[in-house]
């Protein structure tokens, strides 16, 4: 019998970054058997023999368009067809999908397009979200595209590409500014050891087995708990390494911040909450994820995770991960307004502050809160 939910992997990366060679070294990897891969091809970025090779193993190539927009139907599509499949006996075994996206893609839109559905949200989950970045030109197209940043700060994995071609010196700086926009993803060289099909597919979100390290390093400093941490706060914070790599303004506009609170909260107050934040603020929410402790069954962890509007349903944890209890929220936005997120989180776990609304007062009315129409 096939597990379900079935692993997505979802590899992107600027134009070139790598994809197409990386995804075909990965194929070779016996941990990578009944992976089934989604590549749409767009323009005349040819799919090389292996995967070709590989075409009768139940590999699905989107035929046209870019994977964000017109492809969007049509990978869903591709995912039902590949359910159907399974339930017909016509493919054996499927253990992960990897989606690779045109370079171009913002990957938000091909993430809500799996989370949001609700037949493949029960047979799919979301595993991780992998980045290659080309050492030799991710500084300009950082600069330039503002769709490389948000696919840096989506990322659970950053894979550095062509460090081989690059100028030595200019990898620090690159780690940094990456380390800048995403704190909590890990950040690998491609030719790494570890940068095998597991080392690197295996994001392991929800997965029992493979999840307890993931779960504290993306939730980072807030595993720690205690004390919030800030990034970009500090305007210097860019120009503090020797090569003036000063981060553009699309960095700028990325916050990653976390949400802490000491105690459990019941379920209802992280509903509204998320209900609240996702509904006026969700576009801006790139990523979210959460472990929380429910006061109705404190032993086990709540995860949760969103994507823009999209939360993923929530998974429950055996097991605590580690130390920390309470509720742990880590955020990756893009132009949001963080001081709202910060009392409507206050309000909710009602903890004094100065200025809001209490609770019940929100429940009554939500547009009470200090921009929350903004
Ligand atoms: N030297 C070197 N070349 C690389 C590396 N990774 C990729 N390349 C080369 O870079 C070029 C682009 O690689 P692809 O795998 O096609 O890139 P891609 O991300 O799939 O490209 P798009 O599909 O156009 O977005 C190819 O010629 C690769 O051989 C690397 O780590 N080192």
């Amino acid at each position: 019998m096939n597990q379900f939910p079935i692993p997505v992997s979802v590899l992107t990366g600027f134009l070139g970054a790598g994809k197409t060679k990386l995804l075909n070294r990965l194929l070779r990897d016996p941990e990578l058997k009944d992976t089934a891969v989604i590549v749409n091809e767009f323009g005349e970025v040819a799919i090389d023999h292996l995967l070709v090779e590989r075409a009768s193993d139940g590999i699905i190539e989107l035929s046209d368009g870019c994977l964000c927009c017109t492809v969007r139907g049509e990978l869903v599509d591709t995912l039902a067809d590949l359910i159907d499949r399974l339930q017909t006996r016509r493919i054996e075994r499927l253990s992960r999908v990897v989606i690779e996206t045109t370079g171009l893609a913002d990957p938000a839109p091909v993430l809500q397009s799996i989370m949001a559905h609700p037949v493949l949200v029960q047979a799919f989950r979301l595993d991780g979200v992998i980045t290659l970045v080309d050492a030799v030109n991710a500084e300009a197209t950082l600069d330039a595209h503002v769709e490389a940043v948000k696919q840096v700060a989506v990322a659970d994995r950053l894979v550095i590409t062509k460090a081989d071609l690059a100028d030595q010196d200019t990898l620090e700086p690159l780690k940094r500014r990456l380390r800048d926009i995403n704190p909590n993803a890990a950040i690998l060289d491609v030719r790494d050891q570890q940068a095998t099909g597991a080392g690197l597919l295996a994001c392991g979100l929800y997965d029992p087995a493979t999840k307890t390290a993931d779960v504290r390093r993306w939730l980072g400093e807030a595993a720690s708990g205690g004390e919030h941490h800030h990034h970009h706060d500090h305007g210097d914070h860019h120009h503090d390494n020797d090569h003036g790599h000063a981060g553009s303004v699309h960095d700028e506009r990325v916050r990653s911040f976390s949400l802490v609170h000491p105690q459990p909260v019941p379920y209802s107050a992280i509903e509204m909450f998320l209900d609240l934040l996702l509904s006026v603020h969700g576009d801006k929410v790139l990523r979210m994820k959460g472990i929380i402790e429910l006061r109705e069954d404190p032993s086990r962890p709540l995860v949760v995770h969103a994507v823009q509007r999209t939360l993923h349903p929530p998974a429950r944890l055996p097991t605590w991960p580690d130390e920390g209890r309470g509720v742990r929220l880590v955020l990756i936005t893009m132009d949001m307004p963080e001081d709202y997120v910060r009392r409507l989180f206050a309000i909710v776990t009602s903890e004094p502050s100065v200025d809001t609304p209490d609770r019940a007062a929100i429940e009554d009315n939500p547009l009470g809160i200090p921009g929350f129409m903004r």
